[in-house]
């Protein structure tokens, strides 16, 4: 299975180690791929440059400079999440063109679309018993790098294999009065999905989350859940289906 593990809910580091352990021990069961964003470490290191960033569509506008920050603190970041999970190997887009992309244009800069993922790579690490970590920076047919949101990366990594995907976030799964937790969605239809995203009731980051739990369920992937990274517990329920809000074709 994919995991995604989202930057907001890894940002208290003694409750990143718990889930670093929880996922450490679904390795041991499973066949495990991890992908992971990083927003709020890009936010800090950009605005200790002095760095603005806008957001266009849930998407961060991303100059060349942004890009090279994006890079050194996604990568640092990369490398402790595969020193918590152990048993792990830290990869981003260059590594054997794990993720290939082609810039969006426009004003977004530096922000790409994936149009291929090296799947054999991954299989290839965990037929050896190696956990791939995977951070969200894919690299253009130059060698440029391109930031490409996490949840997009999780969703296509997630197709590509055909494996079931959990993205861990920072609230129970998709609310339909936000932020009422007793309104949790236990189920999200594709119709449902675009209806929310249409009347606003599904706003934000749970935007692109939606989208690529929707385009991985597209490309084959076995299934697909958002559910929280803020417990310790949640991805073991989550991955047997009673946790979070399961999003179906
Ligand atoms: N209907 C909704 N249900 C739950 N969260 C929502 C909803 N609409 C918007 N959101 C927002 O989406 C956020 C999760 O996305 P995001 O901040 O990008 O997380 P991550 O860093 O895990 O990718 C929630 O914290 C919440 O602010
Ligand atoms: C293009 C784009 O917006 N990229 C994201 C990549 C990190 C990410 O997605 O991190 P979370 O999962 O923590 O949100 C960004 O620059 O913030």
């Amino acid at each position: 299975m994919i995991v995604k593990y989202g930057g907001n809910a890894m940002k208290n580091v003694e409750l990143r180690r718990t889930v670093a352990h929880e996922l450490a021990a679904l390795c041991r069961e499973h066949s495990l791929v991890v992908v992971h964003g990083g927003g709020p470490v890009i936010e800090r290191e950009l605005e200790r440059r002095g760095l603005r960033s806008e957001f266009v569509r849930g998407l961060r506008v991303t100059t060349p400079e942004a890009m090279h920050v994006i890079e050194m603190a996604l990568g640092q970041l990369n490398k402790e999440l595969s020193y918590e999970i152990g048993s792990a190997v830290g990869l981003m887009g260059h590594d054997s063109n794990l993720l290939v992309a082609e810039p969006l244009g426009g004003e977004l800069g530096r922000v790409g679309k994936i149009v291929s993922v090296n799947a054999e790579l991954l299989r290839k690490l965990l037929s050896v018993g190696l956990t791939p970590v995977v951070g969200c920076v894919a690299v253009d047919k130059r060698g440029a790098a391109l930031n490409i949101n996490a949840d997009t990366v999780a969703g296509a990594v997630a197709g590509a294999l055909r494996e079931g995907v959990i993205f861990l976030t920072d609230v129970d799964g998709v609310y339909r009065h936000f932020p009422d937790a007793a309104s949790l969605v236990e189920q999200l239809s594709r119709e449902e999905a675009e209806e929310g995203i249409a009347e606003g009731w599904i706003g934000g980051g749970m935007i692109p989350k939606v989208r690529a739990a929707l385009d991985a369920l597209r490309r084959g992937a076995a299934y697909a859940t958002i559910a929280s990274g803020m417990q310790a517990g949640v991805l073991e329920r989550a991955a047997a289906g009673q946790a979070g809000t399961r999003v179906v074709p």
